[in-house]
């Protein structure tokens, strides 16, 4: 069976970090969303989002989208269906709306990585060392989406693998971790 890595949680807890480790060391390849945000230094177009424009938004055909801190975000079905063409694993980052759509759409397919932090003051400080602008950062802090994600939904409880993020070297043992169970599902 193919499967799907959603990897969800709060703004800064290591989300796009996480996906793209997997990309780099396990051939994980992340299924690309799109986006009506400007980007952020160093970001690409058709790398790290789809940037779009309100109107060319509209155009995509969605599996999931949701509006977080002002901005449209979603994930195209052609995206999975083109992730899913070169890996039999593909990972996907997205917030824990579009995670719960995901599960609902996918079932066993999607399997959940709910990513927190011991100290939330810390993802302040780390989503301002990631160059963000400052008055997005306020905004983002201020939303009612940030303070959503810092807990597993409900209905993900049990369901989800919870990785607290504070060690980078520890995350990597977890990471190393479910990859080994996952090769063994899918070769057993
Ligand atoms: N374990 C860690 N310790 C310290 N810094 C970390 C750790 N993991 C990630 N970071 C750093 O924190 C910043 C935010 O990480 P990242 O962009 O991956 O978060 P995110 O969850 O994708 O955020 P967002 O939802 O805002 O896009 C980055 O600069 C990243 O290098
Ligand atoms: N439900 C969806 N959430 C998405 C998607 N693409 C990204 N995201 C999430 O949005 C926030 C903000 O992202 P940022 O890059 O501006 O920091 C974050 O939680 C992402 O995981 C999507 O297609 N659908």
């Amino acid at each position: 069976m193919q499967r799907v890595i959603v990897i969800t949680g709060a703004t800064g807890t290591g989300k796009t970090t996480v996906s793209q480790y997997l990309r780099d060391r396990y051939q994980v390849p992340r299924i690309i969303t799109h986006t009506t945000r400007p980007k952020r230094p160093g970001e690409r177009d058709r790398v790290d989002y789809y940037f779009e424009t309100k109107e060319s938004f509209s155009h995509n055909h969605f599996l999931e989208s949701v509006t977080y801190s002002g901005y449209q975000y979603g994930s195209s079905y052609e995206g999975l269906e083109r992730a899913f063409q070169t890996a039999p694993i593909v990972s996907i980052v997205l917030d824990t709306k579009g995670a719960l759509t995901y599960v609902r759409e996918l079932g066993d397919q999607a399997l959940v990585l709910f990513l927190t932090v011991s100290q939330t003051g810390v993802l302040k400080d780390r989503i301002e060392r990631r160059g963000d602008q400052l008055a997005m950062i306020e905004a983002r802090i201020q939303s009612d989406e940030y303070r959503r994600d810092l807990q597993l939904p409900t209905e993900l409880d049990g369901a989800a693998t919870v990785i607290q993020n504070d060690d980078w070297e520890q995350t990597k043992g977890r990471l190393g971790s479910l990859m080994a169970d996952l090769t063994r599902v899918k070769e057993g």
